[in-house]
């Protein structure tokens, strides 16, 4: 399992810092040009040693910002200090500074491994010497040990995957920009792969910028998590003060009788401290015999909950309280469930 160590936002000096960083696309179709507003200027710190998850749903601008923060895109208003080195000013100087694993990986499928990796750090400007022995050291520390004479095309999913983070790693970069590290893989490799990426902040220093779908992921994984919607931010703290920021815990309750169901409502209401207009988010709704709502402190008020009940002469089926998780929060700030994107 990855190390649960998180630390403090803002920990160290700031190795990430955009300001109003836009990007606008322009298409044309025949003589009609219309613009496409990918990045609408986004405001953004990451510190030493933080790990940062860039959450969104699809289209939201999540590539269009990472080719901008590794120079592969050239923003079309705004500024950034990327690892010491100005976006638009010093773009060579930022590409020897960071490592960038993209979605589809960068290894050649008939080249062997070991090959690849010192050839990739002498792109880099590292000396053959330096790049094999430093190759060597991250096969060891990834678990690639036997792997370095093998072509990646016989490696499984999360052997490749750690390849290309090998790859992404051999110059010995500070900052480390992940593009979905560990989609298409098994649980297994998945969870094999957090360890790694968690190490590489526990025992490199190195600070990690990660874009994923996965919110399991994000929650184990990162310090804090960057929101984006529409090509701006709209929420960065820890998974844990996201998930506080929700409205409440969702109780369910399945009445035994459906005669009780409207009076279950109403003491489900005083509890929650909400109205019982069905259809708004923070109101109790009611489908069948499930009654439901989001209510606050919900371990504090469910024993009263259930007193009234009883005084009532309700029984139950069942009654659920179900603690807020990413998703909600996901569902909270864009009105989309990151899963819907799947
Ligand atoms: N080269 C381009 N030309 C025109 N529009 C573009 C271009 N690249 C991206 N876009 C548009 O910009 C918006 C943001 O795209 P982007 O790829 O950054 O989103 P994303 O959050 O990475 O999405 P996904 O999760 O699906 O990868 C989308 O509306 C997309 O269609």
């Amino acid at each position: 399992m990855a190390s649960r160590t998180h630390r403090p936002p803002s920990g160290g000096a700031p190795v990430i810092e955009a300001r109003g960083l836009a990007r606008t696309f322009v298409t044309r179709k025949g003589r009609e040009k219309s613009e496409v507003k990918a990045v609408a200027g986004v405001d953004l710190t990451v510190s030493d040693g933080e790990i940062v998850g860039f959450l969104g749903p699809n289209g939201a601008g999540k590539t269009t910002t990472l080719r901008m923060l590794t120079t592969l895109l050239q923003p079309t208003a705004g500024t950034a200090t990327v690892a010491g080195h100005d976006l638009l000013d010093d773009p060579v100087g930022v590409r020897r500074s960071i490592g960038y694993v993209s979605q589809s990986g960068s290894t050649s499928p008939v080249a062997l491994a070991g090959e690849e990796i010192v050839d990739h750090g002498m792109l880099y400007g590292v000396s053959r010497a330096q790049a094999e022995r430093r190759g060597r050291e991250l096969f060891d520390q990834l678990d690639l040990d036997g792997l370095w004479g093998r072509k990646p095309s016989t490696m499984s999913g999360g052997q490749r995957r750690r390849l290309d983070i090998a790859m992404g790693l051999v110059h010995d970069p500070t900052l480390v920009f992940l593009d979905e590290p560990t989609t298409g893989l098994d649980p297994q490799a998945r969870s094999n792969l957090w360890t790694h990426i968690s190490d590489l902040r526990e025992k490199r220093g190195s600070t990690v910028f990660l874009t994923t779908h996965y919110l399991d992921e994000a929650d184990a994984l990162c310090d804090r998590i960057l929101v984006i919607d529409h090509g701006s931010i709209v929420a960065s703290d820890t998974p844990e003060a996201l998930k506080r920021g929700v409205a409440g815990d969702l109780v369910e309750l399945v009445v035994a009788d459906e005669a009780s169901v409207r009076v279950a409502a109403e003491r489900l209401a005083a509890a929650a401290g909400v109205s019982e207009r069905s259809g708004d988010d923070t109101s109790v709704t009611v489908d069948e015999r499930l009654v439901s709502a989001r209510v606050r402190d919900a371990g504090a008020r469910v024993p009263e909950l259930l007193r009234a009940l009883d005084a009532d002469g309700i029984a139950l089926e069942s009654i659920e309280v179900r603690r807020p998780t990413l998703d909600d929060v996901f569902l909270d700030l864009t009105g989309r469930s990151l899963r819907e994107g799947e």
